[in-house]
């Protein structure tokens, strides 16, 4: 397979909530789409999950346009594609700028899954016909708003739900959804806003039971959380710190985690994503699919992925209407009772939605290769 032609979408989706993190709120959902062509016709579609600013890594929606165009599109010119893992070895001399290459690697997957006539799934190894799924909601103005904004999600059915804590709104929040939800599964996202001096505020959160804290710590670091981790009864999850399969092993040999989250754009694509999978299995670590409050595209990369053993953990992948009045994709993304049925169709199971494309669509550019 030859690649003749990449198309580079900038879209902007307003979000139906703003998200608030220990780092600030996101209100809309500015990213790249990217569709490839290959010269037998078939058509894939990968996203780019790089937020604007650059406060979860280091990626924007800039920088990733630049490393597209400047370096990662020219290198499929006179490629033959035999598999899209051979994506990673063509990147190998490029550093990091994990989530570009996560993107055209995220379309080759799409456009191998069709040729193959298999849903992505399939071809990635999983064989889960629906997966459960949580809800990540982010910090609301009162503790009142956000034990009703969690209580929602409750009986939307979702199986775990995922709230964000800061200094200053940590322990009494905590406390406060605990009395009011005793029993539903829970965890927190610190987004690194915490330092080994925090200590004694982590360690009370020990008291309620949570699945796990994440990311409490520098978003590079893997040895204070090993020193964190000793310390905490509560399993540490590593989101930000984890970018390849050689940052898992370093932080599971150093006991710096119990759980890992995995992000396809963050790892540097599906490939990536896989070897942690399969070497966190092989460890006993349990996994989850992280998300980056993608539209259609990227949630369905994320199902796909999700469908491998391993992710024994309901992850972020919540249905497109928790996000987007309009999805980009036919049929939208639907939660039932905290479920996604994994699509059995080829490829990644959803069509492009062209309209709400072209009307999301703020500025695009085609490369010919
Ligand atoms: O709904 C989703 O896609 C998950 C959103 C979410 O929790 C996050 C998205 C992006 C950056 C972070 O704030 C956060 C995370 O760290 O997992
Ligand atoms: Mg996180």
């Amino acid at each position: 397979m030859k690649i003749n032609q990449v198309i580079v979408r900038y879209l902007k989706m307003p979000m139906k909530h703003s998200f608030t993190t220990s780092f600030g709120t996101i209100q809309d959902k500015s990213f790249l789409l990217l569709e490839i062509l290959t010269e037998e016709g078939i058509v894939g579609f990968g996203e780019c999950v790089a937020f604007e600013a650059p406060w979860y890594t280091e990626e924007t929606v800039k920088t990733c346009w630049h490393m597209l165009e400047d370096f990662l599109i020219p290198i499929l010119s006179q490629k033959e594609i035999h598999h899209p893992n051979d994506a990673s070895k063509w990147f190998s001399g490029i550093r990091r700028n994990n989530m570009a290459k996560a993107a055209i690697e995220g379309a080759l997957w799409d456009i191998y899954a069709q040729k193959m006539n298999q849903p992505l799934a399939k071809v990635l190894g999983g064989n889960k016909e629906e997966i459960d799924v949580g809800i990540s909601l982010g910090i609301q103005p009162t503790i009142e708003k956000q034990i009703e904004v969690v209580g929602k999600y409750i009986e939307e059915g979702y199986k775990r739900i995922k709230v964000k804590i800061k200094p200053d709104w940590d322990v009494e929040v905590i406390r406060k959804l605990r009395e009011a939800f005793p029993k539903v599964p829970m965890m927190a996202d610190a987004n690194s806003a915490y330092t080994l001096k925090d200590l004694n505020i982590l360690k009370q959160l020990d008291e309620f039971d949570l699945m796990m804290i994440e990311q409490p710590l520098a978003y590079d670091d893997i040895v204070d959380h090993s020193i964190l981790q000793k310390q905490l009864k509560t399993p540490i999850c590593l989101d930000e710190s984890i970018l390849s399969l050689e940052d898992a092993r370093k932080a599971i040999e150093l006991e710096s985690c119990g759980v890992i989250n995995i992000k396809i754009g963050r790892v540097g694509g599906i490939s990536e994503a896989i070897k942690i999978h399969d070497y966190c299995e092989s460890k006993g670590i349990p996994v989850w699919c992280g998300g980056m409050l993608e539209a259609g595209i990227g949630r369905a990369h994320n199902i796909a992925l999700t469908a491998l053993s391993n992710f024994e953990m309901p992850g972020d992948t919540a249905g497109s209407n928790h996000y987007f009045e309009e999805d980009i994709i036919h049929p939208e993304v639907v939660v039932t009772n905290g479920t996604i049925q994994v699509p059995q169709t080829a490829g990644i199971g959803y069509e492009p939605n062209r309209k709400a494309i072209e009307k999301y669509t703020v500025s695009s550019k085609t490369y010919l290769i």
